[in-house]
């Protein structure tokens, strides 16, 4: 294992008695991009939580298995801990301080792993303390740097509230959050989910972006065409458990990818229906 691959091995996880995941390996070697696929309901979020030690938070636990990266054992650390390893999680539905500025949005997820900035403290102590640990935060000139370059809206937005931005543009600064803290690896989950085809587009490329800068991705996204194009390889998750896998370019042309995942029509039933109809569309819901 290289200095930065995540390992995901035999986990099982759940909610109570819910059996979320069952034996789940996943490998995401140094530099990729990996994605999950999957259906609702398939597993794909409680993976990312178990990778980001935040199952607890929605009431699941882990029940078996590991979970390592750069060969250190994850699954003992504190979610809290994980950004100082290098592992950051952007969760589905952006979840940003909407009353705070873009800037102080940037600059919490510069906090990260140091936390309690704005912990326990009450009043002026509060203030105190998030004033310094804005001074710290703003001493991350080459994060900043590095967000501004790929996302110049939130520079020209810095002192907005974040909750008047548009959808593409938090998904923009959830991910720039979370370059705040400089990941050796993201987990994305569902970062399209929601967008105007223009704005997932645009995501996407972002991501490939972030890639090439040298961040490894572990990405969960319902929009399967656009996996498969960022990813090298990919996991499909069905019922908890790992139904297929392989190189992304081998299942995106699988059968059952294409017709489950990607929308296309059996080719049989395809010229079936063609026989009697001649506008049967060949590729469903998800653009190219
Ligand atoms: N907080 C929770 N408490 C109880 N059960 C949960 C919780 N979160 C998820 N589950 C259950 O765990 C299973 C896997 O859910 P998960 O959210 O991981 O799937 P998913 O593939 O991400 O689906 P979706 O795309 O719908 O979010 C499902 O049966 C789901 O109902």
């Amino acid at each position: 294992m290289t200095a930065a691959s995540l390992r995901v091995e035999g986990v099982t996880a759940g909610y109570g008695p819910v059996r979320a995941l069952v034996d789940v390996s996943v490998d995401v070697p140094d530099g990729a991009v990996v994605a999950v696929l999957g259906g609702n309901g398939a597993g794909k979020s409680t993976l990312l939580r178990a990778v980001s030690r935040t199952l607890a938070f929605h009431g699941g636990a882990l029940r078996g298995g590991s979970v390592s990266f750069g060969g250190r054992r994850l699954d003992g650390l504190a979610a809290a801990e994980l950004v100082a390893a290098g592992v950051v999680l952007v969760p589905e539905g952006r979840q940003m301080f909407a009353r705070m500025t873009v800037a102080d949005n940037l600059r919490a997820g510069a906090l990260g792993a140091r936390g309690g900035a704005r912990g326990r403290a009450r009043g002026g102590e509060r203030d105190r303390a998030w004033g310094g640990a804005r001074a710290r935060a703003d001493r991350r000139a080459p994060a900043h740097a590095r967000v501004h370059g790929l996302f110049p809206v939130l520079r020209q937005r810095a002192q907005q509230r974040a909750g008047l931005l548009s959808g593409g543009e938090q998904q923009m600064l959830a991910l720039g959050r979370a370059l705040m803290a400089e990941p050796r690896l993201l987990l994305l989950d569902e970062p399209t989910l929601g967008l105007a085809p223009m704005a997932a587009a645009r995501i996407a490329d972002t991501i490939r972006e972030i890639n090439a800068q040298g961040t490894s991705v572990l990405l969960v996204e319902q929009n399967a065409a656009v996996a498969l194009k960022l990813a090298s390889s990919a996991y499909v998750l069905e019922t908890g458990r790992v139904a297929l896998a392989g190189p992304a370019a081998e299942l995106a042309v699988s059968d059952e990818v294409r017709r489950r995942y990607l929308g296309v029509v059996d080719e049989t039933a395809a010229q079936d229906a063609e026989s009697v109809s001649t506008s049967v569309p060949r590729l469903g819901r998800w653009p190219a």
